[in-house]
């Protein structure tokens, strides 16, 4: 079972680079930089367009759009909603990152009406996924306050509300689409010392549906074990949070299939 998802993650893996997908990013302030070395790293194309006289015209064209309200003001969130929209009636996929959706009033609100338009994939932390089904998490800010394993059933019951893949980051993630469960171990304990790691991995997500629109639950697999299998090799070589940065980019573009499927490390539940 597991060679089976190491092997379906491994070919959505070569299919990626070889494909070079454009990603449609719509990402906070913070995030920017990085999750566009991180997607070229990748192998992939991202492209940073927010606003709103252009999000829906780019959104058509990309492979796949992404969606982060780590910084929101309202011309965002209507370049984010005409983005949103135009994936949609254009038939492209579309991944959501409720960065601490929870918080304000404001950041609510704008997650409900985000949600409204029905996410191919949502990728959170366990604080944000639980929140986001309705549960009261320890979050505090961007961070997680809680273990992924207790943002587990709460994953569930999204990804049958939605019906929508659900990824669940942390030490070891989870990811569901309401019927089938995977969870993928490796990656690093400096990854969540460095910001913007998670919305970067949003984009990626983005990468890899555009690249297999129909198997959303195996192209999430895929971009999680990407960056578990990077964060692995990179940890190797890093004294700390600001050099893992440089090595988890350089472990990105220096990543081959072999060591990819080597490296996996899927469990399915
Ligand atoms: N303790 C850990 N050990 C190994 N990998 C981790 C750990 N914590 C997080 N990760 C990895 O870091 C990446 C980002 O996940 P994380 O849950 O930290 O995102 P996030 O909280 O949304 O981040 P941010 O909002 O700062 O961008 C994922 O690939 C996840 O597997
Ligand atoms: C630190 C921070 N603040 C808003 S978005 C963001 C990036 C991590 O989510
Ligand atoms: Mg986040």
């Amino acid at each position: 079972m597991t060679t089976d998802l190491s092997s379906t993650a491994t070919a959505l893996f070569e299919k990626m680079r070889a494909t070079n997908p454009l990603v449609h990013c719509i990402t906070n302030y913070v995030a920017m930089n990085y999750a566009a070395n991180v997607l070229l790293a990748a192998g992939a194309s991202p492209a940073m367009v927010h606003t709103p006289e252009e999000s829906g015209e780019f959104a058509a064209i990309a492979g796949a759009l992404t969606v982060n309200i780590g910084t929101l003001s309202p011309h965002w969130v209507e370049g984010m909603i005409a983005a949103a929209q135009s994936a949609n009636a254009a038939g492209k996929p579309w991944v959501l990152d409720p960065v601490a959706h929870f918080a304000t009033r404001y950041r609510r609100d704008v997650v409900a009406e985000l949600l409204k338009l029905n996410p191919t994939v949502i990728r959170g932390n366990a604080s944000e996924i639980i929140a986001l089904a309705g549960g009261q998490s320890a979050g505090q800010g961007v961070d997680s306050g809680d273990p992924v394993e207790q943002a587990e059933g709460a994953a569930r019951a999204l990804a049958t509300a939605q019906k929508a893949v659900v990824a669940v980051t942390g030490e070891i993630d989870f990811v569901t689409d309401g019927t089938r469960a995977v969870r993928i171990a490796g990656g690093s304990p400096l990854m969540p010392k460095i910001t913007a790691m998670g919305c970067a991995l949003t984009g990626l997500v983005g990468a890899y549906v555009a690249i297999a629109k129909d198997q959303a639950f195996e192209a999430t697999i895929a971009a999680l074990t990407n960056f578990a299998v990077a964060g692995s090799f990179a940890s190797q070589s890093a004294n700390g949070p600001a050099s893992f940065m440089t090595a988890f980019v350089d472990g990105l573009h220096s990543l081959d299939a072999t060591t990819f499927n080597d490296t996996a490390r899927i469990e399915a539940l």
